[in-house]
């Protein structure tokens, strides 16, 4: 489905183990994106606003592919929106999430050893925006692989220990990879702002931001041995730690 990247797109490292390739979508794989971000966003579950533990909702509204995600915890069931289990990741998205991961660290074998089983689709439309949080409800360090479409954003890339300084402020646009993983996979990062009417309407979104990102959850369906009686898959699976991501 996806071409090669274009010729001579840049590499940044924000800090080790976190790299910005702006541009790295080519507008062709963006509205492709696009096509099926909208599908996805129809079900079989909706796109919604998350809803948090203690009542808020999220300013982004987010739709998953392959586990579901809410705070704090993956399910393979929506729970929190229709009981519907989520649809599938498809196979074409774990390529472009093994591309993505070899042109990010320039080494093919890492690249080939990605396997995501995760995707979190989020649109931002001109007033969401997303507070430091770390991606840590997963139980596998690999990388996070992030795909922006439409509106350019402010992206705060923090560190691994506080949600506060040292940062690194940068912005993503229209078709910019960012891949953070190794000793930056647990850094705390936010969307502080959009910069509504900065996509190009005929590449991205008639409005706002999409960001996908990949994620290898290292879950399976099979209950925890400790657990015992839980038949296969209907056990939802627990972060270990919880609490922070919003
Ligand atoms: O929208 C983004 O660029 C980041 C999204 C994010 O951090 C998340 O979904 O955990
Ligand atoms: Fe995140």
């Amino acid at each position: 489905m996806f071409g090669p990247p274009p010729a001579g797109y840049e590499r940044r490292e924000i800090a080790p183990g976190a790299v910005h390739l702006p541009g790295w979508l080519t507008p062709d794989r963006q509205r492709d994106l696009v096509a099926a971000c909208r599908a996805w966003a129809t079900g079989p579950v909706p796109i919604r606003h998350t809803r948090l533990p203690r009542g808020g909702v999220m300013s982004v509204q987010t739709v998953c592919l392959g586990w579901h995600w809410q705070p704090y915890a993956y399910t393979r069931t929506a729970d929190d929106v229709n009981g519907r289990r989520v649809a599938r990741l498809p196979d074409w998205l774990a390529d472009l999430g093994r591309r993505a991961v070899a042109d990010a660290y320039q080494d093919p074998g890492q690249g080939a050893g990605y396997e995501p089983d995760a995707a979190l689709v989020n649109f931002y439309d001109a007033d969401a925006r997303l507070g430091m949080h770390q991606d840590k409800d997963e139980r596998s360090l690999a990388p996070v692989v992030s795909l922006s479409i439409g509106d350019t954003c402010l992206f705060r890339f923090g560190n691994t220990r506080t949600r506060n300084r040292p940062w690194t402020d940068l912005t993503l646009a229209s078709g910019d990879l960012l891949v953070f993983g190794g000793p930056s996979r647990l850094a705390y990062h936010a969307v502080p702002k959009i910069l509504p009417g900065t996509g190009d309407p005929a590449v991205g979104p008639a409005r706002g931001r999409l960001n996908i990102t990949l994620r290898v959850t290292g879950l399976t369906d099979r209950a925890p041995e400790a657990t015992g009686a839980a038949p296969a898959g209907a056990a939802p699976v627990a972060s270990p730690e919880s609490g922070t991501r919003y």
